[in-house]
């Protein structure tokens, strides 16, 4: 991937009409996005990287590309916002040929996201969130909102790390906080370049979580590259598997990908675990949560108890302001607080709704809990699910039904 720095026309974003606002009712989101015959062909090469691709992404969706390295993954992507230039061929974004465009234009109305998230290090966090905003000149006080707005939309809080430097974050943190860059003038497309490529295991699966929670809010159409088959399989609606040249072998879901190989190629791509993977494919949304009683920090403890009491629950998920759970609370111990505190606790194990049944077991097993609670947008609580509803979900008898 021939790839480090992201310049600073390349970071993000849309038009200067765009809505300063992140959220359902005024996002932007996704538009469809047409590659058309789209030939590159590097000098000096025998072959084109990318050979007549012919690829249709759908508003909203998003796509994962796949394939051996070298087979033109990068270069497809980087061709839609231009960053590469095809040598033939048309890109329709949004109904809008953009090979003729504007580069500098395009690339603002497109996030881009690369490893590592890509950030000037000798900028604040604060600072290169507002990269975009200040190409397109919006006064401080909108750039000053929409920044804290995008720090908290990738859950980093704002007064901590607004002021902080790339170094001073981890690299999880990093990453979000090129994910809020790219989003900073709300573009209808998302380009990622194995976005989760430099974290560790768990931290790329919290990423992995979010991404699908802040898509399920933003509704963008976002195209990936990357070299994990698994991650493909988890964020994709749909994969689009490449050979040499970018020939587009296979383009569908992943469980149309994993039940019908469509070559001996991607049979041998998926790998021999392909039976096992299916097991992937259910996720927590696919279970009935269950509700259990809920409590907001500061309200009354024995109010909530009695509520506990009443539906049977002995514990109660404790709930911050915005709906966030904070802990799992014994019910009768909630009986002698007068207002119940906002106590954290850090290893509370925790899911997105779209996150898969196999990781619930990982992450039930490894917090030696037998239940982990569902979250959805903005990290809000919405229910949990119990080690046995996991289990009897992944009988034989359950598969292809739905509990
Ligand atoms: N700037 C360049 N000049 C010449 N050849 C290039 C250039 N960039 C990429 N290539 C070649 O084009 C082909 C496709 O490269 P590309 O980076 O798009 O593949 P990829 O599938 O993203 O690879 P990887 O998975 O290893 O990142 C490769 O053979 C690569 O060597």
């Amino acid at each position: 991937m021939p790839d480090t720095a992201a310049p600073a026309s390349s970071v993000a974003a849309a038009p200067s009409a765009a809505p300063s606002a992140v959220s359902s009712e005024t996002g932007t989101t996704g538009v469809a996005i047409h590659l058309q015959d789209v030939t590159k062909q590097y000098a000096g090469q025998a072959r084109p990287a990318v050979d007549h691709i012919d690829l249709e992404i759908r508003a909203g969706e998003m796509l994962m590309l796949v394939g051996p390295s070298g087979c033109g993954k990068t270069t497809t992507l980087k061709m839609i916002n231009r960053l590469i230039e095809p040598s033939s061929g048309r890109i329709v974004v949004g109904g809008e040929d953009v090979t003729t465009t504007n580069p500098d234009w395009l690339r603002r109305r497109i996030g881009y996201v690369i490893q590592a998230g890509g950030l000037f290090p000798h900028m604040t966090v604060g600072a290169n969130v507002a990269l975009v905003p200040g190409m397109l000149r919006w006064d401080k006080a909108r750039t000053a909102a929409r920044v804290d707005e995008l720090l908290e939309l990738v859950g980093l809080d704002p007064a901590t790390y607004r002021d902080r430097y790339p170094r001073e974050l981890s690299g999880g943190q990093q990453q979000r906080v090129g994910v809020a860059r790219a989003l900073a003038a709300d573009p209808p497309v998302l380009l990622m370049d194995e976005p989760f490529g430099a974290v560790d295991p768990i931290t790329r699966q919290r990423l992995q979580d979010e991404l699908l929670n802040l898509q399920e809010e933003l509704g963008k159409t976002i195209v990936m590259v990357t070299h994990d088959f698994d991650e493909a399989v988890k964020l994709g609606d749909r994969i689009a598997i490449l050979d040499v040249g970018a020939r587009v072998v296979q383009l569908d879901t992943p469980e149309e990908i994993l039940a019908n190989p469509a070559e001996d190629f991607v049979a041998d791509f998926i790998g021999k675990g392909a039976a096992l993977k299916t097991l992937s494919l259910t996720r927590m949304s696919d279970l009935a949560l269950q509700q259990g009683t809920t409590a907001q920090a500061g309200e009354s403890g024995p109010q909530a108890a009695a509520r506990a009491r009443q539906a049977g629950d002995d514990h109660v998920a404790v709930l911050d302001g915005r709906g966030r759970p904070l802990r799992w609370h014994p019910a009768d111990q909630l009986a002698a607080e007068t207002a119940i505190s906002a106590e954290v606790d850090e290893m509370l194990p925790t899911l997105a709704r779209r996150s898969t049944l196999s990781e619930a077991l990982d992450t039930m097993l490894t917090a030696s809990q037998n239940g982990v609670i569902v979250t959805g947008r903005r990290d809000a609580y919405l229910g949990y699910v119990t080690v046995d509803q996991v289990m009897s979900h992944m009988t034989p008898e359950a598969a292809g039904a739905s509990s």
